[in-house]
């Protein structure tokens, strides 16, 4: 299920077991699916269907207790060390202390890029997630959605091949959450990388991406995969459209008795 000719990401029977001293709770069973390179994909599923553990499985910060993960035609270890990946968590986790260009330097700082080309990128970077007169502020004097587009700018700084986003825009109200999809879109058109987006919201998997992975609890497993023939650049307009609502009630017809 969801084969692609040329994938970047590849999961072949990828199984999840986590074990505790007293239980042993079986997250994913099974999965496999591919990512084409410079695609958007969502992982959507309702809470405890092992989104997260997939997208934990795809960046190497777990390893499957069943079947391989592919990226790139490397293993997910190979292709972290090869810093392949750009990560955005739901919580933004900026460091308080450092200003908002610094937090966005600190990769570069981190792998030994010069000050004045660390400079460079950042300005280059706030540009691209629309915050180009912030770089001196602190994050906390940032707004929520503010502070998740520099988490953006940060993720992309190495100019990763593949940008992984956990549930990036689930803490924001529903105004700023629709807009910032809207700008994760653009930025995404601009950068033209891979993208694998975790969300329990079906209007927001639909919205963003080209393919719906759906996800079934209990263990978790692939349930389907949904093409998104909606027309890019994709704009607000468009959720008030019937192919958008089509899609949104197909796939949540999937859920019905899960
Ligand atoms: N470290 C762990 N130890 C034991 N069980 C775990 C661990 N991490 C996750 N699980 C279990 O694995 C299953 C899948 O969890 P996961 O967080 O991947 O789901 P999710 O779909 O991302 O959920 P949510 O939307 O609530 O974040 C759940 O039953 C969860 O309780």
């Amino acid at each position: 299920m969801g084969k692609v000719a040329w994938p970047e990401i590849e999961l072949t029977d990828v199984s999840m077991r986590y074990a505790t001293d007293s239980s042993e709770v079986v997250a994913l069973r099974q999965v496999s699916l591919d990512i084409a390179k410079g695609e958007f994909v969502s992982l959507l599923g309702p809470s405890g269907c092992g989104k997260t553990t997939l997208l934990r499985l795809m960046a190497d910060l777990l390893e499957p207790t069943g079947g391989s993960v592919k990226v790139a035609g490397k293993t997910a270890g190979e292709a972290r060390l090869a810093r392949k990946y750009g990560i955005v968590f739901q919580n933004p986790v900026l460091y308080d202390w450092r200003k908002v260009d610094d937090n966005i330097m600190l990769p570069l700082e981190l792998s030994g890029v010069g000050r004045k080309e660390r400079k460079r990128k950042a300005g280059e970077l706030l540009e691209l997630v629309g915050l180009k007169d912030f770089g001196d502020k602190y994050p906390w004097q940032l707004s929520g959605g503010m502070q998740q587009r520099v988490a953006i700018a940060r993720a992309l700084a190495m100019e990763p091949e593949i940008l992984l986003m956990d549930e990036p825009f689930s803490a924001l109200d529903e105004f700023t959450r629709e807009r910032l999809n809207e700008e994760l879109l653009s930025i995404w058109s601009k950068v033209g990388n891979t993208v694998v987006f975790v969300t329990h919201s079906i209007s927001e998997a639909v919205f963003l991406s080209d393919r719906v992975f759906v996800l079934s609890p209990h263990p978790g497993r692939l349930s389907a995969v949904v093409d998104v023939p909606l027309p890019r650049p994709r704009t607000k307009e468009l959720r008030g459209g019937e192919t958008f609502f089509r899609l949104v009630s197909d796939i949540r017809g999937r859920f019905e008795g899960v």
